[in-house]
């Protein structure tokens, strides 16, 4: 498993805005928003392209174009669907397939309570989008659903991982193409299976509901 975590003052700052508890939920979405493209340019590095020929006004020329079949992005709902919006415009030609997981806070397994995505991702790369990795269980589910359904590769990006979660994850994916990109990896988590210090609950900020 590749992790990349990103050391930009940019993201840092960023970070730091969203961790504040007294930010408010409308400017806590714009900074998800903000944080997800910074972080997608990193987790992109490697998606697969083909090259393209073009006529610029001045002559021809050989580009690229990302190639077929599309990258699939996965939101993992709720937290995750505040990152969309910021990885599509970044990528408008991706797909966007759904899984809806809410950890049971006194087992902190997580449930999976909805799933659209496409049949057959043989051949596919895969952006998952969750802002918070905590213990693991819920991205290792998701990656799992990915694989089993023919995923190539999967990419996570997450806003914030604590050092439990990621240990997991690798342990669970081994021997998969698996690469993580965080905007922070902090201390520990803590007895509540929430990441210290975190950001408190990622889904109840972005939208205001228990
Ligand atoms: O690494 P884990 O221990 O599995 O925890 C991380 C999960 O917890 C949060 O979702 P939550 O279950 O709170 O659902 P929500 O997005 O609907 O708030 C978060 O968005 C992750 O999906
Ligand atoms: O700190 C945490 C852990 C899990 N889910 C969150 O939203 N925050
Ligand atoms: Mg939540």
């Amino acid at each position: 498993m590749r992790v990349h975590v990103a050391d930009h003052p940019l993201v840092t700052h960023k970070l730091t805005v969203l961790r504040d508890k007294t930010t408010p939920s409308p400017t806590f979405r714009a900074l998800t928003e903000e944080l997800v493209t910074l972080l997608a340019y990193e987790a992109t590095r490697d998606v697969r392209t083909e090259p393209l020929d073009i006529d610029t006004p001045v002559g021809p020329t050989t580009g690229l174009a990302i190639s077929n079949p599309r990258p699939l992005v996965v939101p993992i709902l709720r937290a995750g669907l505040g990152m969309l919006e910021g990885m599509v415009k970044l990528v408008p030609t991706a797909e966007v397939g759904f899984l809806g997981m809410v950890r049971n806070e006194q087992t902190l397994q997580p449930d999976v309570y909805a799933e659209r995505l496409p049949d057959d991702l043989s051949n596919r790369q895969c952006f998952v989008l969750d802002p918070m990795l905590a213990t693991g269980g819920s991205l290792i589910a998701a990656i799992d659903y990915l694989f089993a359904r023919g995923a190539v590769d999967v990419t996570a990006i997450c806003l914030i991982a604590a050092p439990e979660g990621l240990d997991a994850v690798a342990k669970a994916t081994e021997g998969r193409e698996v690469h993580i990109v965080l905007g922070a990896l902090d201390e520990k988590l803590n007895e509540l299976g929430y990441i210290v210090p975190g950001l408190g609950d990622a889904g109840d900020r972005l939208y205001g509901l228990v």
